[in-house]
């Protein structure tokens, strides 16, 4: 879980000082990653983007100048924080005016560094009144970094599990940017069959293929000077990556079957929740690809990791969903709020929506309990108490083991059959051999398309 005091990325190479320090900052709460020299920073900072960048300017092997100019882009949003001798002024208010947000002469006083950090910390959380996202401390430095992002055109990748607002983020980014009265295009890689794709994203002429029978937009032309969305990024076969890579470096295209060479005037967003740097290490993903992608990269924490979001988020999705109940609803009891708050949420916020959705749409009674929010808990013990042979016991567990891989993946089988190993052809022969059946309509995915 990550520390909610938040992530520093400290770069000293003097041993004593920087071991002082990370030391310090541990037993102020906060988590520190300690990078002996520029080149280890970087690495760090490739990996991921810490919360607040706590920089030596003299380094053995560079200059945090130079680091700071290199990843400035990159560390949008994040606050940089720069340590330099009395002699290293100068440029440190060079940095200043790039884009630093701070600076202390050394010998640091650890009172009047720990002031600074928790005043930068601050300065990037939006206020919780403020928030969109939710009132957790982890999501609204989310909310912060897509804030900053929003005024530049880099492309921005959203990293985090399945389900845990990956495409709001989006969305809300796109809604911040001077884009926002242009179209958003969201694009789901992974929906999309591998021979369609193509003529998807890039439109095709007439003609161009069999069924071709006039010229169609494909989504980039559609998405104009807005924002293209690619949702599950890392499920681009290897040839449609190259021709992405085409699009984003050269910004044009043409469309299947013409000649014609469109300009590409969007700003791209993508989004995934597997890790890309593990599949550009075993060849799946293009290397040069994914450092077009990651300009700014956003990570979105699993739900819970963020457990004051998780009744904010219960409240919003019911008052949401009201609007269609037969019956009137005033809230969750106290049973169903201990019950949220104690569940795991692998399925984050999606989960969370789905459940709240049939709780809605099957509670009795106008306060919605645990049982409503989580009936397969229920069902789990008593199947189990009343099985009376091997037999029965394993096929309940097989059961359970379905049902709560559907239902935390919002009946996506594709994802369900992938959480429990198996294929899709076999899920779906489960599917039917246990009699599961999707519960309710729920409006728990949103499908790709224009919005
Ligand atoms: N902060 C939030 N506020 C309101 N609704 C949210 C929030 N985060 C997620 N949701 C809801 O949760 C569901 C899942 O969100 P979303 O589709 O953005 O997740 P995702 O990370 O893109 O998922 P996937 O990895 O499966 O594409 C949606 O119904 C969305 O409306």
């Amino acid at each position: 879980m990550p520390s909610e005091r938040g992530r520093i990325l400290l770069v000293e190479d003097d041993a004593v000082m920087g071991g002082t320090l990370a030391q310090r900052l541990r037993l102020e709460g906060y988590s520190v990653e300690w990078a002996h020299g520029a080149v280890e920073a970087a690495a760090a900072l490739a990996r991921r983007v810490p919360d607040l960048l706590l920089s030596d300017l003299r380094l053995p092997d560079g200059s945090g100048e130079e680091l700071f100019l290199a990843y400035r882009e990159r560390l949008a949003g994040t606050p940089a924080l720069l340590m330099t001798a009395y002699a290293g002024i100068d440029q440190a208010i060079r940095l200043l005016k790039a884009g630093a947000d701070d600076f202390l002469v050394k010998p640091v006083e650890t009172a009047d560094l720990l002031g600074r950090i928790e005043a930068l910390l601050a300065r990037k959380l939006v206020a919780p009144e403020d928030a969109v996202l939710g009132p957790s401390a982890a999501i609204r430095r989310v909310e912060a970094v897509l804030r900053r992002a929003a005024s530049s055109d880099s492309t921005s990748l959203l990293l985090g599990e399945t389900g845990t607002g990956k495409e709001v983020a989006a969305r809300l980014l796109h809604a911040l940017s001077p884009r926002a009265r242009l179209p958003f295009v969201a694009v789901n890689c992974a929906a999309i069959p591998a021979d369609l794709l193509e003529s998807e994203v890039f439109g095709h002429e007439r003609g161009a293929f069999t069924g071709a029978t006039s010229r169609r937009e494909g989504y980039a032309e559609r998405a104009g000077g807005g924002t293209l969305f690619l949702d599950e990024v890392a499920e681009l076969p290897p040839q449609l990556q190259a021709k992405l890579l085409r699009l984003l470096e050269a910004r044009e295209f043409t469309r299947v079957g013409g000649n014609a060479v469109l300009p590409f005037k969007a700003r791209t967003i993508a989004a995934t929740n597997v890790d890309l740097d593990a599949r550009v290490r075993d060849g799946r993903f293009r290397e040069d690809l994914l450092y077009r992608l990651d300009v700014i990269r956003v990570e979105i924490p699993p739900l819970r990791a963020r457990p004051e979001d998780v009744v904010h988020l219960a409240r919003h999705f019911l008052e949401s969903a009201s609007g269609r109940s037969p019956r009137p609803l005033r809230g969750f009891d106290e049973q169903a709020v201990k019950a949220m708050e104690t569940h795991a949420w692998p399925g984050n916020a999606r989960e969370l929506r789905n459940r709240v959705d049939r709780a809605v749409a099957l509670a009795d009674d106008p306060w919605i309990g645990a049982a409503d929010l989580f009936p397969d808990r229920r069902g789990a013990t008593a199947t189990e108490d009343a099985a009376a042979t091997l037999a029965e016991v394993l096929v309940a567990a097989e059961r359970r083991a379905v049902a709560s891989a559907l239902e935390v993946t919002g009946w996506d089988v594709g994802a369900a059959a992938a959480r429990l190993g198996v294929g899709r052809s076999t899920l779906f022969e489960k599917v039917r051999r246990l009699g599961l059946a999707r519960p309710v309509e729920t409006s728990g995915s949103p499908a790709s398309g224009t919005g």
